[in-house]
């Protein structure tokens, strides 16, 4: 019936000699995976696939989680840097969150691509995830593609991933949860991995409040601690070139209650620097001082407070080490220790030594050169009181008892600490400063009254001082009558 036609005829043709070479190429096919080596087939298959796939403009970078046994940086610094750039095309999110962390973690889904761009140049992130054949969890490993234009292949791997690694540097530096190590602290959570002071160091999270913006002092002074900090932070290169250790050290001093732990933790806050406190009269040799000193680790604040009653212990005598002549920690050893130590090994590094009473203390630690920066946290002045009012009751410029209140502050020696004390008592701001104006007036008649029975000790002072040189006056004028009178010598 086909034959008759013609056309079908050809078709059948045309259908039969198709299936005699898909079988033939079948047959080839099955011979070829029987006789040629399975390394020698996928090497004929990519080449081959590479010669009939249209040369690409783009190329991937393929950054996988680990490097070896060790976390890839810049897989970690992609997963973090990419979370800015989540926008509304982004189907598919993961979030989460640890104990420790402030904030929730946001990250992208496998399969999600977030396209970047960087000076004009379009990157296009995908996150890939391959699950492992037994389909455990375990095992499975992704990564990250990164795909732009060949051409600027030099960009990528010079500029724009620097510039992911940077950020992501400054992202978790603004994440991070401040610590406070101390030395007699029980336990220690830190457990992120980061090696952090363990061992002599216990640690718990620094949740002081303080910070530049709370602080009552000196506006000048505020700033200049702000700047020398920024500038101490960014000179790294600086401090190289000069052949300097990289850190800074600042004495605070003045009475108790007007802010010098304050002001640590706000350094603390401001730079995300963890502080470690280190109580000098808890040390027993220097071994010990020496082992807890370089268990710190960078980016991190010393601090000695009360310094003048913890150097009671110049003149302690340290336990003797084996080997080591008996040794006596005086705080000029101990300076030069840190010194020595912290030009060998460790990068941005603050100490901090607090004092009430400057003229108390070594003056090995007042020698120039030594503190970077003296601070003097005084008593609380007009523009510190502003700030606390402001931080305490919200109350800005206008209230009618501010001018009573900038009268009496200059003159009444009270701490910051005590006028945060009153603010406290109510929320409601005429009785909250009410009650300062009275306290001020209190501390006010008290200072009259010192000052009174001072003066009015000088003056019975004086009283008792003329006394006595009158009855002198007068038994010398005795005795030179009774000379006179015994005729021996001549009055005068
Ligand atoms: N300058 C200040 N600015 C804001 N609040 C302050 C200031 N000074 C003190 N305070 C308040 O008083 C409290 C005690 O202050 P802080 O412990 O910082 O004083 P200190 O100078 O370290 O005292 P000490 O010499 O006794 O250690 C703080 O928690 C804070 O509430
Ligand atoms: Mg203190």
């Amino acid at each position: 019936m086909f034959s008759t036609s013609g056309i079908p005829s050809a078709a059948s043709t045309l259908f039969s000699a198709y299936a005699s070479f898909a079988g033939t190429m079948m047959l080839v096919r099955s011979m070829a995976n029987d006789l040629v080596p399975s390394p020698v087939r996928s090497y004929l298959n990519s080449a081959l696939r590479y010669l009939f796939t249209p040369l690409s403009t783009q190329l991937t970078i393929v950054v996988d989680e680990h490097c070896g046994i060790t976390r890839n940086q810049v897989y970690d610094a992609a997963e973090v840097y990419l979370r800015t750039k989540i926008n509304p095309n982004t189907e598919r999110l993961k979030v989460g969150k640890t104990s420790r962390q402030k904030n929730l973690n946001i990250s992208i889904e496998k399969g999600e691509e977030i396209i970047d761009k960087f000076e004009n140049i379009q990157f296009s992130w995908r996150f890939v995830s391959i699950e492992p054949q037994n389909g455990h969890a375990v095992g499975e490993k992704r990564l990250f593609e990164l795909s732009f234009n060949k051409k600027f292949k030099d960009r990528a791997l010079n500029e724009y991933l620097p510039f992911v690694l940077a950020k992501y540097k400054e992202i978790k530096d603004n994440d991070k949860v401040v610590k406070l190590y101390t030395r007699d602290c029980p336990y220690s959570d830190d457990d992120d991995g980061d090696g952090g002071g363990g061992g002599v160091w216990g640690s718990i999270n620094l949740e002081h409040p303080a910070t530049f913006e709370t602080l009552a002092m000196d506006p000048e002074m505020k700033k200049a601690i702000i700047d020398d900090l920024e500038r101490f932070v960014r000179r790294k290169e600086f401090y190289k070139k000069v052949g300097k250790a990289w850190k800074r050290g600042y004495l605070l001093y003045g009475p108790p209650g007007t802010g010098k732990s304050s002001l640590i933790a706000a350094m603390a806050n401001y730079l995300r620097f963890d502080i470690y406190d280190l109580e000098l009269t808890s040390l027993y040799s220097n071994s010990e001082l020496r082992r807890i000193l370089v268990s710190t680790t960078n980016r991190s604040i010393i601090v000695i407070e009360d310094i003048d009653c913890s150097v009671e212990m110049q003149d302690r005598l340290m336990a003797v080490e084996p080997g080591l002549p008996n040794t006596k920690l005086t705080l000029s050893g101990l300076l030069n220790f840190i010194d020595g130590l912290w030009s060998s090994c460790g990068d941005e590094r603050i100490i901090i030594f607090t004092t009430n009473h400057k003229d108390r203390i070594d003056p090995a630690l007042l020698r120039p050169g030594r503190m970077d920066m003296h601070i003097h946290m005084s008593y609380c002045t007009n523009q510190g009181f502003k700030r606390l009012a402001s931080n305490y009751l919200g109350v800005h410029d206008h209230h009618r008892l501010l001018p009573e209140i900038e009268g009496l502050i200059e003159n009444a020696k009270v701490t910051p600490a005590e006028v945060a004390e009153e603010l406290m008592k109510s929320e409601n701001a005429d009785i909250a400063l009410g009650g300062v104006v009275n306290f001020l007036k209190r501390k006010k008649m008290e200072a009259d009254e010192i000052k009174e029975e001072k003066t009015r000790g000088v003056e019975v002072q004086e009283e008792k001082r003329l006394k006595v040189e009158e009855i002198r006056r007068k038994s010398v004028r005795n005795i030179g009558r009774r000379v006179v009178r015994g005729g021996k010598c001549r009055r005068w």
